[in-house]
């Protein structure tokens, strides 16, 4: 009996499953067909297209051959001649349980499903160790950008301290028309859709629920340490506003949805790990504020190496199929060549430091009664909970008064403690705006 996968010149060519054909697999399905001879070049055997998975089987796929189309992932993934499943369907539910038992059976997987790994990476690493295949996911962070691996294996004996950025595309091209020129909120949201860097829900970006995924991958990998979607604090950029953006431009800074990451360490010395997902103002001559439309940046610390900074396109179908090519090639030539890439390392298990402790600066902004005294009443919100303030500023008179307040760092359950006493205070007609403020060293 002939061996299906013995090719003309006698290697054995690594059968693929890709599951889904929407963004991301579209170009994934391009990329194999278009570059078969450089990549079986790179793998030393042929990377042989053996079905893709949809859920629509009438809908026409330009350029692939109809024979190759299922509506049965399930079958597909259990195919003796798939080797690497590449799973680009998105959401829990089925990708979970076609991953698992992918890995079971001893496929190596390719994903870029953030949302699902930052909830089962466990279980997930648990079965490609069973088996010994591999679980790559380089798409699932920042897209295009190389992070994943830096900080799986460059960074492997470095100590990371510390990894922030802007990982999610479609707020950071929200945000940049936005400020750019006051662009709608909802028209760009749109278009993010259009352009395909939007999830399928785009309720996963603009409430900040994608980034947090992505926070809580990174910290896992960066700590070694096991942190989930849950453990993530998070605020998504639903109610920043086009004034929001006029007062971050009147303090020379801008507004970007930040993941941040901190290895925080107590005074007793005890480490703990924080994540964090955020808008915040960011100083105009900070580096993340110059990363516009579907870019992203991710700044990594750590102890020898220093600051690192990883950019490119976050989003968008061929920049994160090049990342699950990537992916795809190095769980090819571990198939070929023997050997395997490294799976999740949680062996510090540090504990999460709830959002309350971590020391941020708040910016306020308040419309306020314009009478004597004031000042000093807000000032004293402030100075009763030990925050210090670093400036204070009188915009505006009668009506439309308004104090601006940018404070010095203290825990953030202060912070918004005191919000919530100004809110209450006769003197403050509303709270107007409240915005952390990152990328500073005060
Ligand atoms: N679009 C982007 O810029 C990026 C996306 N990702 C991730 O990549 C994955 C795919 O994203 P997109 O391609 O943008 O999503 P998409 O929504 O465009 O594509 C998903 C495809 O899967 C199909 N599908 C749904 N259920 C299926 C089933 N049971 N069997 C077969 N096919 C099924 C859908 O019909 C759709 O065509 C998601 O996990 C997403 O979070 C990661 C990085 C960037
Ligand atoms: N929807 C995501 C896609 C990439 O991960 C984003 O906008 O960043
Ligand atoms: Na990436």
């Amino acid at each position: 009996m002939t061996d299906s996968r013995i090719n003309d010149n006698g290697a054995r060519a690594i059968g693929v499953a890709v599951l889904g054909m929407g963004n991301v697999g579209t170009e994934v399905v391009r990329i194999l067909t278009d570059n078969a001879a450089d990549l079986q070049a790179r793998v030393g055997a042929p990377l042989e297209l053996r079905g893709v998975a949809v859920r629509n089987l009438n809908v026409p796929r330009d350029g692939v051959d109809p024979a190759l189309l299922t509506d049965k992932p399930e079958d597909l993934v259990a195919r003796d001649d798939v080797d690497i499943v590449v799973e680009l369907i998105g959401g829990i539910d089925p990708p979970r349980m076609l991953i698992r038992e992918s890995l079971q059976s001893g496929k190596s997987v390719v994903t870029a499903n953030k949302a699902l790994l930052a909830d089962y990476t466990g279980e997930l690493a648990t079965a490609a160790a069973g088996a010994k295949v591999d679980l790559y996911f380089e798409a699932a962070v920042a897209g295009a950008i190389p992070v994943i691996r830096p900080l799986m294996q460059s960074l492997a004996g470095d100590t990371v301290n510390r990894v922030a950025g802007i990982v999610n595309g479609t707020t950071n091209f929200i945000l940049s028309a936005m400020d750019a020129d006051g662009s709608d909120y909802e028209e760009t949201l749109a278009e993010a859709g259009r352009l395909g860097y939007a999830e399928a829900d785009p309720t996963a970006d603009v409430e900040g629920y994608d980034a947090a995924a992505k926070a809580a991958i990174l910290a896992s990998i960066s700590f070694h340490s096991r942190v989930t979607a849950l453990n993530v604090y998070r605020e998504g950029i639903s109610k920043i506003t086009a004034a929001d953006l006029v007062s971050a431009q009147a303090l020379d800074c801008t507004v970007k949805l930040l993941s941040i990451c901190e290895r925080i360490v107590g005074e007793d010395g005890q480490q703990r790990i924080s994540a964090r997902v955020y808008p915040a103002l960011v100083p105009l001559e900070h580096p993340l504020a110059a990363v516009n439309g579907a870019f992203n940046a991710v700044v990594v610390e750590a102890e020898n190496a220093g600051r690192l900074m990883f950019y490119g396109q976050g989003a968008g179908g061929a920049p994160t199929a090049s990342a699950v090519l990537g992916d795809l090639v190095m769980a090819a030539r571990n198939k070929v060549h023997g050997g395997r890439g490294p799976l999740e390392s949680t062996y510090a298990s540090l504990p999460i430091a709830p959002m309350g402790d971590v020391r941020t600066r708040y910016y306020v902004s308040m419309r306020v009664a314009d009478r004597a005294g004031v000042l000093a009443t807000v000032a004293g919100e402030f100075s009763s909970r030990g925050i210090s303030i670093s400036t204070v500023r009188q915009e505006g008179a009668g009506d439309d008064a308004r104090l601006v307040v940018v404070t010095h760092r203290a825990p953030d359950a202060a912070l918004s403690e005191t919000v919530a006493a100004l809110e209450k205070l006769e003197a403050v007609l509303s709270v107007s705006s409240v915005l952390r403020l990152e990328g500073t060293n005060e």
